[in-house]
């Protein structure tokens, strides 16, 4: 459905100055699978959306979404899926239903079919009380609401959400989550989507593309991402500092462990397959007779494969947004 060759993608920021937001960048989606971009701010992803649907040229490499290429037929890929961008629904005088009508219009629906698929949407993201406002008179999170059913009035194919839960209360996201789950079994919609909450993507996506200054640098399962590059996070008390050295040592020398660290009667490490791993460390702890107290077997997360990946925390754009948030 979405096929992406060494992409670049380069905006003039200052008369010599330039932004790379994508460096060849290649990945594939295929039918029906739900992809989700992560990365940090500035990182790339919006710019990958916005060359995906045709609404910036890339300045190298190729695209084609549903089979046409980006550059050559724009319109033609716009036709064809359906986008839920950043603050797309601007501030303007139409009303709510109309927008939402319109949008079905655009689309070349039949009435009946509109009509059928407003009301879904309205019920499913609370619209009811809004539909004869103009959109000008909405706050943030409601016209997050109605720019969403906007992009799914169409129940498109393919689908691009940039950030589509970003200012939803969490009553919201999980009605969107429900929705773009449901839409799937039904339709076998493919989506592409960027993300602040590593924890959608880790539920929801079939994989994951991590970018970092533009460029592509994973793309792989969650689990599989997480396995390869943290492993499980293990943490164990000793009674005494000197059992904590000696436990440490051991620790180091079991295989698919790394990062051993001693801060006390603490030790903690990160262990390939820490399932079964850990059992054979505490039978060695055991045999060499360094009892341990207690024992934290914690799973990895996304934000630690990127902490692995890139040396900084994904979490950080989280605070970022949660702010942005609470200021709107
Ligand atoms: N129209 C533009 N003109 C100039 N620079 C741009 C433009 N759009 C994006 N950029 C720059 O390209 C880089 C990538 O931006 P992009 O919006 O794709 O990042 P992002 O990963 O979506 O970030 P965020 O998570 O904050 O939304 C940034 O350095 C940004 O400042």
């Amino acid at each position: 459905m979405i096929s992406v060759e060494e992409l670049g993608c380069r905006f003039r920021v200052r008369r010599n100055e330039f932004v790379d937001a994508l460096k060849d960048v290649s990945f594939s989606v295929g039918e029906g699978e739900l992809v989700a971009l992560l990365g940090p701010n500035g990182a790339g992803k919006s710019t990958a959306l916005r060359v995906l649907t045709g609404l910036v040229p890339p300045t190298s490499g190729r695209a084609s979404v549903a089979g046409i290429d980006v550059v050559a037929d724009p319109t033609g890929v716009r036709r064809r899926i359906g986008f839920v961008g950043q603050g797309n629904g601007a501030a303007h005088e139409q009303r709510v239903d109309d927008e939402l009508y319109a949008q079905g219009r655009a689309y070349g629906m039949a009435r009946a079919d509109i009509r059928a698929t407003v009301a879904e949407l309205v019920g499913l993201l609370d619209l009811g009380d809004l539909l004869t406002r103009p959109v000008r008179a909405l706050s943030g999170g409601q016209r997050r609401r109605v720019d969403i059913a906007l992009g799914l009035v169409p129940r498109p194919p393919l689908l691009f959400l940039d950030e589509p839960t970003t200012g939803l209360d969490p009553h919201h996201r999980a009605r969107l989550w429900e929705h773009v789950d449901g839409l799937r079994r039904a339709f076998n919609t493919t989506i592409l989507l960027t993300t602040h909450y590593l924890e959608e993507a880790d539920e929801h996506a079939e994989r994951v593309l991590v970018i970092d200054h533009g460029r592509v640098i994973a793309d792989d399962t969650s689990a599989r991402l997480k396995r390869e590059h943290v492993g499980h996070r293990v943490s164990m008390d000793f009674d005494g500092a000197d059992e904590a050295a000696r436990a440490a040592k051991t620790a180091a020398d079991t295989a698919g462990a790394r990062g051993v660290g001693v801060d006390g009667c603490t030790v903690s490490l990160r262990i390939d397959g820490g399932d079964t791993a850990v059992p054979r460390l505490l039978a060695c702890l055991e045999a060499e007779g360094t009892g341990v107290r207690r024992l934290v077997l914690a799973e990895p997360t996304l934000n630690d494969v990127f902490l692995e990946l890139t040396g900084r925390s994904l979490r950080e754009g989280d605070q970022y947004h949660r702010e942005q948030e609470e200021a709107a």
